[in-house]
């Protein structure tokens, strides 16, 4: 199979978890994609369902596939979000924002009742930090806020490049207009030191550490789908 296909059956498999009435999260990236693409089809045959997109591009997709949308503001308590992650430990914890998406991302799972990760099985790793870590930086003082987060990493023994993400030779710009700094730390034990540490940086907007948020991640493999459950 492959890694479309497996993405698909991710999707398929998190899709037995809405039903009827639900409010939804609706994630950002290729995975998240095929999501919308099967949530579309059971939209189209009678399932009522409000979803709010973490991101510009989810919510032209779904306006595209008629999957009905509604803001955060105007629903600020979701049963559920589905969405992708570029990394996921053993304890759901998860590195996300490959695609830029982390700020809304991590405000619409937090303010759902329950998340769901969908993913092929090269997302699971033992220790998170292989894939860089996508820390969402206000444009203001960017310099003086890479330095910062790099002394603050070194405090707690981690070290690597920061580099700003870039596209078509210009900057990269999220959705709420920052920028994105990706950081090369190498593995990551101390996710939760470093969350707090990234948090106490006034530049910093998020950072890409999912911690605690992810109830299920649905991950689909060459031997089929395996389910895995965040601790207690
Ligand atoms: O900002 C993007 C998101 O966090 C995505 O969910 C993440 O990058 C995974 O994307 P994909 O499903 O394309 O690997």
């Amino acid at each position: 199979m492959d890694a479309r296909q497996l993405k698909i059956e991710a999707a398929r498999a998190a899709l037995a978890h809405v039903t009827d009435g639900m409010r939804l999260g609706i994630g950002t990236g290729s995975t998240a994609e095929e999501f919308v693409r099967l949530l579309a089809e059971k939209v189209a045959t009678g399932m009522t369902v409000i979803g709010v997109p973490t991101s510009e591009r989810t919510a032209a997709l779904c306006s595209e596939l008629g999957v009905p949308l509604t803001t955060l503001d105007e629903t600020p308590e979701l049963d559920l979000t589905i969405d992708g992650a570029d990394e996921i430990d053993p304890e759901l914890t998860l590195i996300k924002g490959g695609g830029g998406a982390l700020l809304r991302e991590k405000i619409v799972a937090a303010a759902s009742a329950r998340m769901i990760v969908i993913a092929d099985r090269s997302k699971l790793v033992e220790t998170l930090g292989a894939f860089p870590l996508p820390i969402e930086v206000n444009r203001f003082g960017r310099r003086a806020t890479e330095i910062a987060v790099a002394a603050a990493a070194a405090e707690l023994g981690l070290s690597g490049p920061i580099t700003l993400r870039m596209t078509g030779g210009q900057p990269f710009v999220t959705d709420g207009g920052h920028f994105i700094l990706d950081a090369s730390f190498g593995r990551i034990p101390n996710t939760r030191a470093l969350s707090n540490a990234l948090h106490a940086i006034p530049g910093v907007v998020e950072h890409g550490l999912f911690i605690g948020l992810a109830s299920v991640a649905v991950v689909a493999g060459a031997n089929g789908i395996e389910t895995v459950h965040a601790p207690r």
